[in-house]
């Protein structure tokens, strides 16, 4: 069986790549499956350098095929915050401090202005090869409350005006239908199997 490790111990993003790769024949592994896991330093200065920084290291000691995932969520009215540094906005890794965090931001912008863009970068890496390198955004409003009980991060206040609803309002095949990472994974899945017999 064909098998690709995603470089998450995201639950949430993992959940969302099982859903596009397994029905695809693929077995899926996360950094959670491992025993031990390779300590991985996001030091890059965009989404890119940080996902290709996990692919390719865990290639170099795990000698595998790698996928990985850098995202987040860029606010128009707060310059791009918090970007890069989604996922610890709030200090530690914790979805519902970062979201109290945003809305406190946000707190004095009017409908009209809270407009934003979530973005995923993906890299697959593999041994002694080039990496491939996909992108996908999606555009929507960042809402003044939570709503919705699923998905993770920031999909409770994450609103898509032509929906009429958050992220978190949506089922998984929903959501990867119009997410960021649906859009990357659909550029991956175009450009995948040309990169695996040229390269
Ligand atoms: O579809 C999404 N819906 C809601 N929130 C999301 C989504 N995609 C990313 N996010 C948020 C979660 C985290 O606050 C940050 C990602 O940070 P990012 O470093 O890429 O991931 P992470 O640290 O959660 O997992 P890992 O590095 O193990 O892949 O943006
Ligand atoms: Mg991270």
């Amino acid at each position: 069986m064909k098998k690709i490790l995603i470089a998450t111990k995201n639950e949430g993003k993992a959940r969302e790549f099982r859903a596009f790769f397994e029905p695809k024949g693929f077995k899926v592994e996360t950094l959670n499956g491992l025993k031990e896991v390779p300590e991985i330093i996001e030091n890059g200065q965009t989404f890119e350098e940080n996902a290709l920084i996990k692919a390719q290291s865990l290639t170099d000691v795990l000698q595998t095929v790698v996928v990985a995932d850098d995202s987040g969520l860029m606010v128009d009215a707060i310059g791009g915050e918090p970007g890069i540094y989604s996922a610890r906005y709030a200090g530690d890794h914790d979805d519902n401090a970062n979201n109290k965090k945003l809305l406190d931001k946000l707190r004095d912008v009017p409908d009209e202005k809270r407009t934003a863009t979530f973005h995923t970068s993906l890299v697959v890496t593999r041994i002694g090869k080039n990496p491939l390198v996909v992108n996908g955004d999606v555009k929507g409003k960042i809402l003044k409350k939570i709503r919705g009980d699923d998905g993770f991060g920031y999909d409770p206040l994450f609103y898509l005006p032509e929906l009429d609803k958050t992220f978190a309002e949506l089922t998984p095949a929903e959501k990867n239908k119009v997410s960021h990472r649906g859009r990357a994974i659909k550029k991956l899945s175009e450009k995948f199997d040309d990169w695996w017999v040229k390269e």
